[in-house]
């Protein structure tokens, strides 16, 4: 099956940035929970290309399956059915050790709570350099590339030689992206990453996210309940529903003209993450 591309596979974007190159395809995925009678399909059938350089926002009502994708991305969930191509590698294919480190390598996911993410023993700097060489880590032979990491953050040098809970939250979710940027990954996850984060913070986050996209062409898919967050750091955005994805577009389109009604809807109540 073809994938589904914002505007279709051979589709031109004019003046957009980013390509047409899927750096990681989902085709026909589906997902199942338990067993039994507690079986639950999650997701039904899911295609979906994330584009080089390109920002995909993933929106949908609490429990419409966000999060399960993203996890069956980097392979912390085994999809029963469907393909996760990695340029044009099957990924779910692979099983040895070698093949799952490269995999975790090259799509990095940014959890919610950066605690989740970030090792409490080890400095800001031995954490960015680990990633960085996992073999030869240590943040003094690798501080200038440690420094480079924090600055893209818009952190400071000495924050290398400080512990997580030295920062604040946002400071934090900085350094997680500081941490997944230093792995050189084809594709950055980003899971609900401001929405514990109040206003002026979460607005640190978006700049920061804003000129990493603009200097460096991430690749990224952002997942999010705040639709203007969405908005605002999205080239394209996909709608999801019970499992399904309804509709994929540009930002552009997604909020300028949607075509579903189910979008028309999220975009009405204001966040499709209301409880
Ligand atoms: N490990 C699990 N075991 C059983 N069911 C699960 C598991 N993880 C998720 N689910 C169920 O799968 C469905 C989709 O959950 P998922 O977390 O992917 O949704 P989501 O769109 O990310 O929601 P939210 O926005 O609240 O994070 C939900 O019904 C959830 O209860």
């Amino acid at each position: 099956m073809t994938a589904l591309t914002p505007n279709g596979p051979s589709a031109t974007r004019g003046g957009s940035v980013g390509s047409d190159t899927p750096v990681m395809t989902v085709d026909g995925v589906s997902a199942v929970f338990g067993h039994g009678p507690r079986r639950k399909t999650v997701l039904h059938g899911v295609d979906l290309a994330l584009l080089r350089g390109r920002t995909l926002g993933l929106v949908g009502e609490s429990g419409s399956g966000k999060s399960t994708l993203a996890k069956v991305m980097v392979g912390l969930v085994r999809p029963v059915g469907g393909r996760v191509l990695l340029d044009d590698t099957d990924v779910t294919r692979w099983r040895g050790r070698a093949e799952l480190f490269t995999r975790r390598r090259q799509v990095q996911l940014i959890p919610q709570d950066p605690y989740a993410s970030l090792n409490p023993r080890m400095t800001v700097g031995e954490t960015i350099a680990e990633a960085i060489d996992p073999r030869r880590g240590g943040a003094t032979r690798h501080r200038n590339a440690v420094e480079r990491r924090l600055a893209q953050v818009a952190l400071g040098a000495d924050a290398a030689n400080r512990y997580p809970h030295e920062f604040s939250g946002g400071q934090r979710q900085r350094i997680a992206i500081a941490r997944a940027l230093a792995v050189e990954p084809a594709l950055i996850i980003a899971d609900e990453i401001t929405s514990a984060l109040d206003c002026s913070v979460r607005a640190e986050v978006l700049n920061v996210l804003t000129a990493l996209r603009r200097d460096l062409g991430l690749t990224m898919l952002f997942i999010s309940h705040d639709l203007a967050v969405v908005r605002h750091v999205s080239d394209d955005v996909a709608v999801m529903r019970h499992g399904r994805l309804v509709e994929v577009g540009t930002a552009a389109d997604v909020f300028g003209a949607p075509r579903e009604p189910y979008t028309r809807l999220l975009l009405s109540a204001g966040s499709p993450g209301a409880r």
